[in-house]
């Protein structure tokens, strides 16, 4: 275990609405090796998302344990989470939350804005990031003149351009067709590949996990399988 670079033990997520509990997570365990591409299937509302949460320290575990490298993030206070986020991670939704009215590479740029990375450089790094998703040539263009595959890629630009180790992904061909889909899978095996991103991917849709080294299913708030560069069926 000590090799693994994402190690989540018995994490239990109880939620309180109105004096009522909740548990999205019961015990939940995982170990995801550096350079692995994760999926992480299972019905709805087994957990999936709050697992992510979790791992991407926007939630923090009712109980259990959870480190990713070399931080316990079961440990950390909301300012650590912070940093930690800030420096290890990229997120990929479902929905693309980009902003309209700016450019496509000021889109991109924002991100290292909020981290003080000067203009000139920041330039720099987002046409380096829409050229990795293959947008290179569209630097200028507004969000509303490309495809929603095309907004996905920038988004993704976006959630790359600080040079994450980790990269979330939930449900991030939910709003796609299948050929856009089928990009957006591809681009993330090349992330993974090509850059040694290490990336955590919650889908619904089985066909997915083809792309994946290993699919985690979840039932229940709890990992009941993993298997490995096979697809689930
Ligand atoms: N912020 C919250 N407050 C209260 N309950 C929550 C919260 N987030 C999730 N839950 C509950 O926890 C359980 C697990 O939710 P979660 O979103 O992790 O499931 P999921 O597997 O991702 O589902 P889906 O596939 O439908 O997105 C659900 O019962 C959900 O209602």
């Amino acid at each position: 275990m000590a090799s693994m670079f994402i190690e989540a033990r018995d994490l239990w997520k109880i939620y309180n609405i109105d004096g009522v509990e909740s548990a999205a997570l019961r015990g939940a365990s995982i170990a995801v090796e550096r350079g692995e591409f994760r999926c992480i299937i299972g019905p709805s509302g087994s957990g999936k998302t709050t697992l992510l949460s979790l791992i991407g320290g926007l939630e923090k575990p009712t109980k259990g344990y959870l480190r990713v490298g070399n931080h316990l993030l079961h440990e950390m206070r909301d300012p650590e989470l912070t940093r930690y986020r800030n420096e290890m991670l990229g997120f990929v939704f479902q929905m693309f939350y980009l902003i309209p009215r700016i450019s496509i590479v000021e889109n991109v740029e924002l991100p290292l804005v909020a981290r003080g990375v000067p203009r000139h450089v920041r330039r720099e790094m987002a046409i380096k990031a829409l050229e990795a998703v293959g947008l290179g040539n569209k630097l200028h263009q507004r969000i509303n003149q490309l495809s929603g595959g095309e907004q996905q890629r920038v988004a993704i630009a976006r959630a790359i351009v600080h040079e994450p180790q980790l990269l979330l992904a939930d449900e991030p061909t939910g709003n796609l067709d299948t050929e856009n889909t089928e990009k957006v899978m591809d681009l993330f095996m090349k992330l993974n590949k090509d850059e040694g991103i290490t990336i955590v991917m919650v889908t619904h849709n089985m066909e997915l996990t083809k792309y994946c080294t290993a699919t985690s299913k979840i039932r229940d708030g709890k990992v009941v399988e993993t298997i490995r560069e096979t697809s689930v069926t």
